[in-house]
């Protein structure tokens, strides 16, 4: 039957580590799979991990004005809060039930990017309420920047290619953290209810947090949903859009989707940390993923162009701006 492989990272968090090649191996398994797994030993703190959870539900506890003095209408660049159906994951689906707030690596006003307006790159909006929150969420958001670039070693790796085949592409990294908070699934809610409907993610590599209470869907190569049950100290991660495109399809990005239907009437909550490197970085199939004698499947690209052409899908026309999925 199908599922959700664990990978243990132990012995293979640092460039040349002696289980990189092991890891690489299951890294390939799970890419040419569902494109989802598991990792532990992984090396973030749990006490980081906790951390940020509290203060998610901190800030959802926050009263609403507080929450939407930092609406992410605000700001050109998708930072800050986001209120209960807001975004439209699966658009054959109903607005998805979730509470979110947007952040990532600060840039600042004078970095040629935020200079030029690219999407996602600036500044942050925090709420006055929680002076904690920038640097808690600035500590997350660098834990899971180096799992990430770890994660596109590795996988350079699993694609027969030099370890540091990717590192070029990490210059301006766009990582965005989001935190979601999802009510209770409603009773006489119909089958075109989700807290997220389903969809991929767009970016490079998604590094998820969620509560113990489960909720998670995946579907899997044979179409089948398999929930994604949390397990004690790990993330999930999953290839986003920009995987296939770089590795000509082998690697998949696959759907999934969220209802809070087993947490006993209580909120869930999730962190996802979406990976996406420089905007500027060419996505292009890697060599070792076409063979001989055929084209590629997918023309090159920047990052910028792939998120260009994703952004505005579940939001509607009119805003203007969209979310990492
Ligand atoms: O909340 C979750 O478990 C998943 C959220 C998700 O898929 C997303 O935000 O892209
Ligand atoms: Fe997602």
């Amino acid at each position: 039957m199908a599922s959700i492989p664990v990978i243990d990272l132990t012995g293979a968090l640092q460039p040349g580590a002696p289980r990189s090649a092991e890891v690489a191996e299951a890294l390939r398994a799970a890419g040419t799979g569902s494109g989802f797994f598991y990792v532990s030993g992984h090396g973030v703190p749990r006490a980081l991990v906790d951390a940020q959870f509290a203060l998610a539900q901190r800030f959802f506890d926050l009263p609403l004005p507080a929450k939407q003095a930092i609406d992410l209408r605000r700001v050109p660049n998708m930072r800050g809060y986001e209120s209960l159906g807001a975004q439209t994951l699966d658009a054959t689906a109903r607005p998805d039930l979730k509470e979110s707030f947007y952040c990532g690596q600060a840039y600042a006003d004078d970095h040629p990017y935020v200079q030029r307006g690219l999407h996602s790159y600036g500044r942050n909006q925090w709420p006055t309420e929680l002076p904690e929150m920038a640097g808690q969420c600035a500590a997350y958001i660098a834990a899971m920047q180096a799992l990430a670039l770890r994660l596109m070693q590795l996988m350079a790796l699993s694609l027969e290619l030099p370890e540091d085949f990717f590192d070029h592409t990490h210059e301006n990294p766009m990582g965005t953290l989001r935190l979601l908070r999802y009510p209770p699934h409603p009773a006489d809610a119909d089958e075109r209810t989700f807290g997220a409907g389903a969809h991929t993610d767009w970016g490079a590599i998604t590094i998820l947090a969620q509560d113990s209470h489960g909720g998670l869907e995946v579907q899997m190569p044979d179409g089948q949903w398999l929930a994604a049950t949390p397990m004690d100290g790990c993330f999930v991660v999953n290839l986003g859009d920009m995987i296939p495109r770089w590795t000509n399809g082998r690697y998949h990005s696959n759907p999934h989707r969220v209802r809070n239907v087993a947490s006993g009437g209580a909120p869930r909550h999730s962190i996802p940390f979406f990976y996406n490197p420089d905007y500027e970085a060419r996505v292009e199939p890697v060599a070792t993923c076409v063979p001989a004698g055929t084209r590629p499947l997918y023309e090159p690209c920047t990052v910028g162009e792939h998120l260009r052409e994703m952004y505005a899908k579940t939001y509607g026309a009119g805003n203007g701006a969209a979310a990492m999925a």
